[in-house]
């Protein structure tokens, strides 16, 4: 089989990708929309928009003939925002052969339909949802490509594709799990964005260290309460994309998410946020659909709650803050239910 591999779409996750690719196998096809973004990687081997500074491995060729990147290759790795994720993955269903391995970076939801990434590709594909597999985990581009330590995990219930995925990314800069939870994987790492605005938010107020750790610690309450709900497995949410991701997401300065909730707190409007970031903040999108699903299973998400009404609804972060603050008493033990613990735990 060749050794040519292939990621779609060129933002700053699908190049630091491709670059983690190009560190372990010969052919690494990146394929963008944007004709002037494949002439500069591959005439300065940089993608300065993204990620400026950084020169790129030389292996890396980049295209916009989406038949030409994906023709012959072993995998294909699709990094587009969960926006764009069912127009990408729609083109891609001419070229697709069933011996490829498909894995995904996107972290989001289908927000119209409230589905997840792995669901959106297999309809799209005509592939059995299991046989996707999910990258998620703490790993911002900027440090990927700076080589610095990095931890991921890749999921999918299929034994033989999880592993197939860890092959081709594992390197000495960056480690792999497997992972069989695909569900869990795939909300842990949607869901924690609503968090990391929140971060955002309560430092931008100027709150301090003790309303950031709340917020992640009940956070992630929220999200495993939803997940599992949602056929989650509850320990994937200690794990990686869990806890790992919402860390990294809510306390790091590349995070977009934390910045652009920084920003709201400030009191700059959302379009102006958005205006500035340039790239995209999966978490806005997220929130909708978060809020949407929680209404539709009636789980309680009362941090994503507040932080819809702050993005779409006009409350004030102040408000907000005091909303949460003045809720009912409650044990904290209830973050999943006493059945579904013991159903996972016998
Ligand atoms: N940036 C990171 O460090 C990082 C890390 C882990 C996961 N992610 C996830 O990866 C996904 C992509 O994020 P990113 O940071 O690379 O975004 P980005 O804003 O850096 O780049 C997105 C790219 O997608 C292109 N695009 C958008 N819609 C498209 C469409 N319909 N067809 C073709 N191209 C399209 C844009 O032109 C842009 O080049 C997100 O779900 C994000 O949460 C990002
Ligand atoms: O920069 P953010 O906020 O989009 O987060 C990127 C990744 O999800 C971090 O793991």
């Amino acid at each position: 089989m060749s050794d040519k591999v292939t990621v779609l779409v060129a933002g700053s996750w699908g190049t630091a990708l491709a670059s983690v690719l190009a560190a372990n196998h010969s052919e690494v096809y990146l394929w963008t929309r944007n004709s002037d973004q494949a002439a500069e990687i591959n005439k300065s081997h940089t993608n300065d928009q993204y990620l400026p500074g950084i020169i790129l491995p030389s292996n890396i060729v980049a295209t916009t003939d989406m038949e030409s990147a994906v023709a012959g290759s072993k995998a294909v790795v699709i990094v587009a925002p969960s926006s764009g994720m069912r127009q990408v993955a729609h083109s891609l269903k001419q070229y697709w052969k069933e011996d490829m391995l498909c894995v995904h970076a996107t972290k989001g939801f289908e927000t119209e339909t409230m589905k997840r990434m792995s669901t959106v590709i297999s309809e799209e594909l005509g592939i059995a949802e299991g046989n996707v597999v999910v990258l998620s985990g703490p790993s911002h581009a900027e440090e990927v490509v700076r080589h610095c330590p990095t931890t991921v995990v890749v999921a999918s219930p299929d034994d033989k594709a999880a592993a197939a995925a860890q092959e081709l990314f594992i390197n000495n800069d960056f480690r792999v799990y497997t992972n069989r939870d695909l569900i869990g994987v795939e909300l842990a790492g949607a869901l924690k964005n609503i968090i990391a605005l929140g971060a955002g938010l309560s430092d931008g107020l100027g709150f301090g260290d003790n309303a950031k750790a709340a917020l992640l610690t009940r956070g992630l309450a929220e999200i495993s309460r939803v997940g599992v709900e949602m056929g989650a497995n509850p320990l994937t949410f200690s794990g990686l994309a869990g806890i790992g991701d919402l860390v990294v997401t809510a306390t790091s300065q590349h995070s977009r998410n934390w910045r652009a909730g920084s920003m709201l707190g400030k009191g700059i409007p959302l379009s102006e946020v958005l205006e500035s970031m340039g790239m995209v903040v999966e978490g806005i999108r997220t929130t909708q659909a978060a809020y949407a699903i929680s209404a539709k299973l009636g789980v309680q998400m009362p941090i994503t709650d507040q932080i819809y009404h702050v993005l779409f609804k006009d409350r004030s972060p102040r408000s907000a803050v005091e909303s949460l603050m003045g809720r009912d008493r409650k044990t904290e033990m209830e973050a999943i239910s006493q059945e579904t613990w013991e159903q996972w735990h016998s």
